[in-house]
């Protein structure tokens, strides 16, 4: 796992927005092999989206050959009820890109077989041979998409009941009335989000700080489901100063000094002293933490 550091939920927004935007130009997507990615909603990502529209805007990157697959979805909320997470992203990201509506995946909270809703989820995942690039936000009881404290760590697409936490945290989207927050949603599992070939997950503000030592510092535990990145053998933890809070100053440094030394090697890299290799390198070349 790698542990990235910025100063505040805005550099933290820049790096992902750069990284996603560097790993879409790579894989030089088309109609036959999109790109495809897995998006949160919350918070924490609404930066990185401005900063994709900006570059759409620019003509720096384009979403015509990507596919998105949305984490989550309240249960039983109208599709076009401002808090859906349909509203959300289309408001955020989607309706300012240029993204052919038919390659955007949300489940469908209102549906009448919801079991069969998430089990067709699954499957259209597997029809585009799986998840390129899994973006996610956490909780902060450390919850990756709606995964609440306990979930299986192999857990499918799924109905879960909104833990007791989330549904205060959520309370600010309803005007603070909790009585609004659906307590049912649709949800991505650990699982699904680990069979992606990449996972990065922003992690920004206080209120994450004992999420991300969890995460970071101790054990794979199903209490504090975004630990299982520890597992993946490619994944990417961006987080801010306020986010590090409590993780231990040596943790800081380690983390810290491997990107020192990965930046050395890219200017040296950029002197010819590793050969012919091209920019987007910073993005892949992982010389440790992974
Ligand atoms: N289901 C979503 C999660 O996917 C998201 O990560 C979390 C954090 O939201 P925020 O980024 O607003 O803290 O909110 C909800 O619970």
């Amino acid at each position: 796992m790698r542990l990235v550091i910025r100063s505040d939920a805005g550099t933290v927004a820049d790096y992902i927005a750069e990284y996603i935007k560097q790993r879409i130009i790579q894989f030089e997507p088309t109609p036959e092999k999109p790109f495809v990615i897995g998006l949160p909603t919350g918070s924490s990502p609404v930066g990185v989206y401005k900063r994709l529209v900006q570059l759409c805007t620019d003509g720096s990157l384009s979403f015509k050959n990507v596919v998105t697959f949305n984490m989550d979805e309240y249960v039983g909320l109208p599709r076009d009820h401002p808090e859906s997470y349909h509203s959300f992203m289309w408001n955020h990201l989607f309706k300012h890109i240029d993204i052919p509506p038919e390659n955007v995946n949300i489940l469908n909270g209102n549906a009448d077989d919801l079991q069969a809703e998430c089990e067709r989820y699954e499957a259209k995942i597997q029809s585009y041979g799986g998840i390129e690039l899994f973006l996610g936000g956490i909780g902060p009881d450390g919850h990756i998409a709606f995964n609440e404290p306990g979930s299986s760590l192999q857990s499918r697409t799924r109905v879960k009941t909104l833990a007791y936490e989330t549904i205060i945290a959520n309370a600010r989207f309803f005007g603070g009335d909790v009585s609004k927050v659906p307590k049912l949603a649709l949800t991505v599992g650990v699982g699904t989000v680990m069979d992606a070939r990449e996972v990065v997950v922003i992690i920004t503000g206080a209120n994450k700080a004992i999420a991300l030592a969890k995460c970071i510092e101790e054990g794979v535990n199903h209490m504090w489901t975004v630990s299982a990145i520890q597992t993946h053998p490619r994944s990417l933890v961006v987080c801010d100063d306020d986010a590090t809070l409590e993780l231990h100053v040596k943790t800081v440094r380690y983390f810290k000094s491997i990107e020192q030394v990965q930046d050395e090697m890219i200017g040296r890299e950029n002197l010819g002293l590793y050969g012919q290799v091209a920019g987007p390198l910073r993005y892949t070349a992982i010389p440790s933490g992974n």
